[in-house]
């Protein structure tokens, strides 16, 4: 297919001078709108003007440009149907064999702090739409280019064979069609936003494009890719950056967004290290490499293998306590030459940075379930002692406190029915996705083993039965961190004051599915 005619109407400009060059060069005559005529003039391209091809003004601040017969009849004729031929004909439209258009920046206006309504109503393309529709629509004959980044692959083809080739002109289809509709998206979401139609909207839109596809999903028989939000802030896990090592696996990805939202609970360097989106080991410290010699201390079997979760830069004297152990991955806000040296020496641990998400950003958490999903808010309330509750006669100290605070951050990310128990900065147990709390109490205890004397426990929910108290304070649990709001609560209360320790009530619960 022969390309003779092109209209171009685009308002991101870039390279446009460069391509209609070339389009010239191939003998192809050019239709363009008011600016892009001017700007392509400008470049000494010969550009014939829309109004004369529609014998019509542009009008209306430039709402009715393109939007005309000669223009829409030329686009949509089927150039092997005798009755549109004929057509043409009768009415003199001359065929376009390739449409050039990038659209009103919507998206763009809509992101300035100060923009209006008005503004925003203005910035709806209208004419360019329908123009990319009509092109793809008629992609047996027209090629349509709404991508900046084609252009160069255009001008290879036609240098290679004078024109464009079918599976191409229909591949530029599928792509215009996913561009209009994100940005009819964009302005359905936007509207409904002035309206106020609450915070979940009644349809959902998601743009994602394509991280890379995965060598396998969670298990090898599943095929898998990794998608990250198009028009996203650019932080989180999808906008990791791999600095090093083997490709990231699907489970590789979910333990690094599981590690990192645990390290994002803390303002000291802290340090954890997950197993199967659990964390095995949880330490703060002074320093980086405390932190991590705690976490790895608090579980050693488990940590092999682990992905390590870090909250500040990782320095020579982490990367070296990291590298003595086979670990998949290392997540954390930067790395230094120095440890970038010491941990690149293995060639497969992966190695990624990433810019933690904040708690204000408003992101929805998405569950997937059969033929739909589930949307809630993030769970990013902080943990306050000012919030919290004591319930025992006695109060815990204020090691205790510090122990409690750091065994419900960690609670918060272990799946429920999930138990932490914790001491001298470090978890020493953890009880994760039992089928009840008891049950997790035991494995966290007994994973503590001796240690667990004069430690502290958190439960992410409230205990149904005084059994859990008792269990610990058997174990030699000083004091307790829970939500409370159990009809049996004042069986656990007496529980623990029977037994002369501390508990305080959370008022706030952490399941985790
Ligand atoms: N109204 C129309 O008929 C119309 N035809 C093309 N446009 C848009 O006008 C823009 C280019 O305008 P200019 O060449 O004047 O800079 C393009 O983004 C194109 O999508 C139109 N504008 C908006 O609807």
């Amino acid at each position: 297919m022969k390309i003779k005619r092109a209209l171009i109407s685009v308002s991101d400009k870039a390279g446009i001078v460069e391509f209609a060059r070339q389009l010239a060069n191939y003998g192809v005559e050019i239709i363009s709108t008011g600016g892009t005529m001017k700007t392509l003039r400008e470049a000494g391209i010969p550009v014939t003007y829309v109004s004369d091809v529609t014998g019509f003004p542009e009008i209306m601040d430039g709402r009715v440009k393109t939007l005309n017969p000669y223009i829409h009849g030329g686009i949509l004729a089927l150039r092997d149907n005798p009755e549109h031929t004929a057509a043409m004909e009768r009415h003199n439209i001359k065929g376009i064999d390739m449409v050039v258009v990038n659209l009103y920046p919507f998206r763009q206006t809509i992101a300035k702090p100060d923009v209006t309504l008005g503004d925003a109503i203005e910035n709806i393309d209208i004419g360019g739409p329908a123009m990319i529709r009509a092109a793809a629509k008629n992609f047996q004959y027209v090629a349509v280019v709404v991508n900046p980044e084609r252009y160069t692959e255009i001008i290879d083809q036609l240098a290679a064979k004078q024109e464009i080739s079918a599976e191409f002109r229909m591949a530029l289809a599928q792509e215009a069609y996913h561009h209009t509709a994100e940005y009819d998206a964009c302005i359905a979401q936007y509207l409904g936003k002035q309206l106020d139609n609450g915070q979940f909207p009644e349809t959902m839109h998601a743009v994602y494009e394509k991280v890379q596809e995965l060598r396998y999903g969670e298990n090898p028989h599943q095929q898998a890719a990794f998608y990250r939000e198009k028009y996203g802030d650019g932080f989180g896990i999808a906008n990791a950056k791999q600095l090093h090592g083997k490709e990231l696996s699907f489970n590789n990805i979910v333990d690094v967004e599981a590690a990192y939202g645990i390290v994002g609970e803390f303002k000291q360097p802290a340090a954890a290290i997950i197993k199967h989106t659990n964390p095995c080991g949880t330490g703060i410290g002074k320093t980086l490499a405390e932190a991590y010699g705690k976490a790895y201390e608090a579980d050693p079997v488990s940590a092999y293998g682990g992905i390590v979760g870090l909250n500040r830069e990782v320095d020579a004297i982490t990367a070296e306590e990291i590298s003595k152990i086979f670990i998949e991955a290392v997540i954390a806000p930067s790395f230094t030459p120095e440890a970038l040296t010491i941990l690149t020496r293995k060639q497969n641990i992966r190695l990624l940075t990433a810019d933690a998400v904040d708690a204000d950003v408003a992101e929805f958490d998405i569950k997937k379930v059969s033929g739909g999903i589930l949307l809630q808010d993030r769970d990013t309330r902080d943990a306050e002692i000012e919030d919290m509750k004591v319930v025992t006669k006695r109060p815990p100290t204020q090691t205790e406190w510090e122990q409690l605070m750091l065994a419900w951050r960690v609670v918060k990310h272990v799946k429920s029915n999930a138990i932490v128990v914790a001491a001298n900065n470090q978890t020493l147990g953890v009880g994760a996705g039992q089928m009840n709390r008891v049950g997790a109490a035991a494995i966290a205890l007994a994973q503590a083993g001796e240690k667990a004397r004069g430690a502290v426990l958190a439960s992410d929910a409230f205990f149904p039965f005084r059994d859990t108290v008792d269990t610990a304070v058997t174990a030699g649990i000083t004091a307790i961190i829970q939500p409370g709001g159990s009809v049996k609560d004042a069986e656990s209360i007496q529980a623990a004051d029977e037994q002369g320790i501390a508990m305080i009530f959370t008022g706030m619960r952490h399941f985790k599915h």
